[in-house]
């Protein structure tokens, strides 16, 4: 990997930008506390609709009532399901917390210097995470180093597919329009980095405190180790 060989990094959140303890200790239990009463006020406003009936059709069930869809929800919650329609319904409970200034998105210290840092290279950059782009957005808007969000030329969730099928990295490519090879994804995660890989996708794995390393794709523990 050299500076002139990567046109772009994508990036991952949980594990890699962000500690894993503020996703799921931060976030998913704020989520779970307040989403039931989020959809009961709001499930008449058509951006909440349309995600209950998502949640419907995952489920199978058309007929559901509001309260089956909350238990369905909060057991995804419990069970970490990446859930396209729970993805976008946490995103806007979210934004109240992060508005009030419940918390502020966890960033490690190494992360916005780097960002910064490959960004005034011409480095472009990019998030695809399992949270909605709304969550993503407000993660690096309202984070521990202030609002990244000029730093990022595009955010991806799970509309282009799942973390692990190597279709997801080929649809970013698609839009990104770069060789693959040009671009490096970055993740905590060895099938995600797998998957990546198959697209044609540089990859290093970031390896944070409680991270396992694979074998297979060169590891990093820090972004300011990576010679962009
Ligand atoms: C965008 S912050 C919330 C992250 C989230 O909801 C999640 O499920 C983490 O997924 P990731 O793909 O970043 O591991
Ligand atoms: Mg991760």
């Amino acid at each position: 990997m050299s500076q002139s060989t990567v046109r772009a990094i994508v990036t991952d959140i949980e594990g890699t930008t962000t500690d894993i303890n503020f996703v799921h200790k931060v976030l998913f239990p704020y989520a779970y506390a307040k989403l039931p009463d989020f959809l009961r006020q709001n499930a008449a406003t058509p951006a909440v609709t349309e995600q209950i009936d998502a949640v419907r059709s995952d489920m199978q069930a058309p007929e559901a009532t509001l309260e089956a869809v909350i238990a369905t929800l909060l057991h995804w919650i419990d069970t970490d399901q990446k859930v396209t329609p729970l993805k976008a319904l946490q995103g806007m409970v979210w934004a109240d917390g992060y508005q009030r200034g419940d918390f502020t998105g966890h960033l490690y210290a190494d992360v916005a210097p780097a960002l910064r840092q490959w960004q005034a290279a011409g480095v472009a950059l990019y998030v695809y995470s399992s949270g909605s782009v709304q969550a993503q957005k407000l993660l690096f808007g309202y984070s521990d180093e202030g609002d990244l969000t000029p730093l990022f030329s595009g955010y991806f969730d799970t509309h282009v597919g799942h973390k692990r099928e190597a279709a997801s990295y080929q649809r970013i490519l698609d839009t990104l329009d770069l060789p693959p090879a040009s671009v490096l994804f970055l993740s905590d995660v060895v099938e995600e980095l797998d998957a990546a890989e198959q697209a044609g996708m540089q990859t290093r794995q970031l390896v944070r405190e409680g991270t396992q390393p694979g074998t297979h794709h060169a590891c990093v523990a820090r972004f300011d180790e990576l010679a962009v």
